[in-house]
C-alpha cells in the first residue's frame, strides 16, 4: 500500500517510523512518504494560511499549496483522506476498508482547516473522504494520521506475525475480547481462572466467548445490539 501524508509538521509523523508500522515500511509492505506542505508554497515567508472570507476567528489553510501538492500524487484510484470532526466516524470496519485501498492521501489540515475548494476540486480526480477520531476537536489531522494508519497497517497481509491475532481480538467480530492472562499463575494474590489452565481448548474457547459476550454486554450494550442477531443460543444461554 502506498500512502502520501501532506502536513506542516512532518515530525509528527515520526512515531510512524517505529515498531511494526516501521517494520512494515521496510518490507515494503506499506511505503509512506510525508510531504511538507510548506514545499509547495512560494514566499519567503513560505505562507500556508489566510484570514477566512466571511470573517470570524482563526486562520484558513490556503488552496494553492493544496493544489499543488495534491497534483504531484493524486490519480483516480486515490483516496484523499481528510481528518476533519466533520469526517465520517473511524471505526475497525473503516480500517478494514482502508485497507484494501491501494493509494491513501491524508491531507492534515491546521489552523481552521483547509479552504472547501481543495476537497472540491479534488473530487473531480478521486474519491474524498473527511475521516473523524471521534467528536472533539485537535489542532490538526496529524494525530487522526497516526491512529488511522496504525489500525489499517496491521491489518496488512505479512504486518502481524501471527494473522489469527485479528480473528478473536475487539470489534473483530463485533464483540469485545475476552480478559487475557499470562504467567505467573498467582500474582499479588490473585489467581488465573482455571479453565484457561485446563488444556481443554473446547471448553477454553467457549469460557472466552462467553467472557467476550459478558464483557461486551457490561461494557458496550450498543455493540451487542448491533451484533445480536448473529448470536446462537449458547450465547444467548450466556447472556
Ligand atoms: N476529530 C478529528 S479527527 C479532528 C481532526 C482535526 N480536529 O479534530
Amino acid at each position: 500500500m502506498r500512502v502520501d501524508v501532506f502536513t506542516i509538521f512532518p515530525d509528527y509523523l515520526a512515531p510512524l517510523e517505529l515498531s511494526l508500522i516501521g517494520k512494515a515500511r521496510g518490507t515494503g509492505a506499506l511505503d509512506l512518504r510525508a510531504t511538507d506542505l510548506r514545499d509547495f508554497t512560494h514566499d519567503v515567508h513560505r505562507t500556508v494560511d489566510d484570514t477566512p472570507y466571511g470573517g470570524g476567528p482563526g486562520m484558513v489553510m490556503r488552496p494553492e499549496p493544496w493544489g499543488q501538492a495534491l497534483d504531484t500524487v493524486l490519480t483516480p484510484s486515490s483516496l484523499l483522506l481528510v481528518p476533519s470532526p466533520a469526517g465520517r466516524r473511524f471505526d475497525q470496519a473503516m480500517a478494514h476498508e482502508l485497507a484494501l485501498e491501494e493509494h491513501l492521501v491524508f491531507a492534515c489540515g491546521r489552523y481552521e482547516g483547509i479552504d472547501q475548494r481543495v476537497l472540491s476540486h479534488a473530487s473531480g480526480v478521486c474519491r474524498v473522504q473527511e475521516v473523524s477520531l471521534g467528536d472533539y476537536v485537535l489542532f490538526g489531522g496529524e494525530v487522526a494520521v497516526l491512529v488511522v494508519l496504525e489500525a489499517v497497517t496491521r491489518l496488512l497481509p505479512g504486518v502481524l506475525g501471527n494473522a489469527d491475532s485479528l480473528l478473536e481480538e475487539s470489534h473483530a467480530a463485533g464483540l469485545l475480547e475476552a480478559p487475557m492472562y499470562t504467567k505467573p499463575a498467582e500474582w499479588r494474590g490473585h489467581g488465573v481462572p482455571e479453565i484457561l489452565r485446563s488444556g481443554d481448548h473446547a471448553k477454553i474457547a467457549r469460557w472466552r466467548r462467553d467472557q467476550a459476550l459478558l464483557r461486551t454486554a457490561q461494557q458496550r450494550p450498543d455493540l451487542l445490539k448491533q451484533c445480536y442477531d448473529t448470536l446462537d443460543k449458547r450465547d444467548l444461554a450466556t447472556l
